[in-house]
């Protein structure tokens, strides 16, 4: 081989060796890991998921924290006696044992998750009485039905009129209310031709609509203001409905989102706080309730300070069923009232009416009017009579609207009263 060959065979050996020295460096380098401590991102109070959920622990008492803390900063001594090397230095299975830079982890007492309650499903509440309607059957048959017949038959005699004011005093409108009605009815219908029962029940529709004062603020005054809960008081005497009404209330408010408490202030019948009780754990909510015979108005102290504590939307207090003719006992539900106004509004009292009372009920109403300023009015049990027309009465009367009607004894039987859809159902 010509010595120029062998020189030149031998630069290019030499090329090639100091190509693959370089690129070896060059990679060596890019494999080293970079050990620069990296930013930390400022952390929030808890955990936070990148779905951007918020996962804080619930606050700790205050020895809790103080324990928590001290783990935290106090550094793990690891004596050179206790490890496995003998020279400062790692060890093989030094780290799986006792990792070097870790902190020791205290114990924390966590509470154990409330046992899940079974919180029911609840009906909505918008157009419930449209769908309730057939629970007036009895009034609409009473009423409803044979309004319409006499009206519809075209010219009354007085006789016929005669048989339209009693059908509306015997369906409990009451004297003043039938009387206006009927003349209403009378002028409006002379000379406006109405010959059907079709034509009858627009124009009666229209005359009983605007008896029930449609323009009345019939909205419930549930919902928290000033940092505080709103305070609702439901009262009225024994079995009209009071506890079932304030259960079923209870699921209204819950299913719009809210959170409410009970406060059981009946303390004179001992079944009536287990009865609240059971309507609150139905739909999550806390019940306040004090001893058997116990003083109703520190009950409704109590209740008011959990709920405003707790920071709930209501507080619905339940009080007890009292006869009007016990004078001691009317006082006291003024002093439930003064007692709860010591830290909050009261927002709404409601007095529940038995419509199956009649002209009882009314007088009821009176007496609770004079003691307390009642701001709504729930009529139950619409569901068991033929006597509807108590709520023109009841209203009347009272210059207070009747804000929630009960239809019955299922769960979801409360309705707002909206007075086209009440005098659609008496009328359809
Ligand atoms: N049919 C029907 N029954 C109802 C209605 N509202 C309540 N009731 C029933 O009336 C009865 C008495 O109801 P309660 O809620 O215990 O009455 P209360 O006023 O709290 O009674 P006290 O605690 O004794 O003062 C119960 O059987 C209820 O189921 C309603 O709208 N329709």
């Amino acid at each position: 081989m010509p010595t120029s060959s062998l020189v030149l065979i031998l630069v290019v050996v030499a090329v090639v060796l100091i190509a693959a020295l370089v690129t070896g460096v060059v990679l060596t380098r890019r494999r080293r890991i970079s050990l620069t401590q990296k930013e930390e991102a400022p952390r929030p109070g808890g955990y936070q998921a990148s779905s951007g959920i918020s996962l804080t622990p619930a606050a700790p008492d205050a020895t809790e924290a103080e324990a928590v803390a001290v783990a935290e900063v106090v550094p793990v001594e690891h004596p050179v006696a206790d490890r496995t090397e003998v020279d400062g230095q790692p060890g093989v299975g030094d780290d799986a044992s006792v990792p070097r830079d870790s902190v020791k982890r205290g114990f924390v007492e966590v509470d154990l998750p409330v046992e899940a309650s079974e919180v029911e499903e609840i009906e909505p509440t918008s157009g419930r009485l449209e769908r309730l309607r057939g629970k007036l059957s009895k009034s609409r048959n009473a009423f409803g039905t044979s309004l319409l017949g006499l009206l519809g038959a075209g010219d009354l005699d007085e006789d016929s009129w005669q048989d339209v004011e009693d059908t509306l005093l015997i369906a409990d409108l009451g004297a003043a209310t039938t009387t206006e009605i009927v003349d209403t009815l009378r002028s409006k219908l002379a000379g406006s031709g109405v010959r059907t029962e079709a034509e009858a029940q627009t124009l009666l529709r229209g005359v009983l609509i605007d008896a029930l004062g449609p323009k009345m603020d019939r909205s419930l005054k549930a919902l928290p203001h000033a940092g505080k809960p709103a305070v609702l008081l439901v009262v009225g005497v024994n079995g009209v409905g009071k506890t079932t009404t304030t259960g079923k209330l209870a699921r209204v408010l819950v299913a719009d989102g809210r959170t409410v408490l009970l406060g059981a202030a009946d303390t004179f019948r001992a079944a009536a706080a287990d009865q609240l009780e059971t309507w609150g754990k139905r739909v999550g909510a806390e019940t306040v309730r004090g001893p058997e015979g116990g003083d109703p108005a520190s009950v409704a102290f109590e209740s008011v300070k959990r709920g405003v504590d707790a920071g709930v939307d209501t507080v619905l207090i339940d009080t007890a069923g009292r006869l009007h003719t016990k004078v001691g006992l009317m006082d006291e539900l003024g002093k439930v009232k003064r007692v709860v106004e010591k830290q909050a509004v009261v927002d709404e009292v409601l007095l529940v009416l038995d419509a199956t009372t009649g002209q009882n009920g009314l007088t009821q109403a009176r007496v609770f009017a004079e003691q307390v300023d009642i701001t709504g009015i729930v009529l139950t049990k619409l569901d068991g009579t033929a006597k509807g027309g108590i709520v023109f009465q009841v209203q009347r009367e009272l210059g207070v609207p009747v804000k929630l009607v009960g239809l019955g004894e299922g769960a979801d039987h409360l309705a707002p009263f909206e007075p086209g859809a009440f005098v659609d159902a008496l009328l359809g």
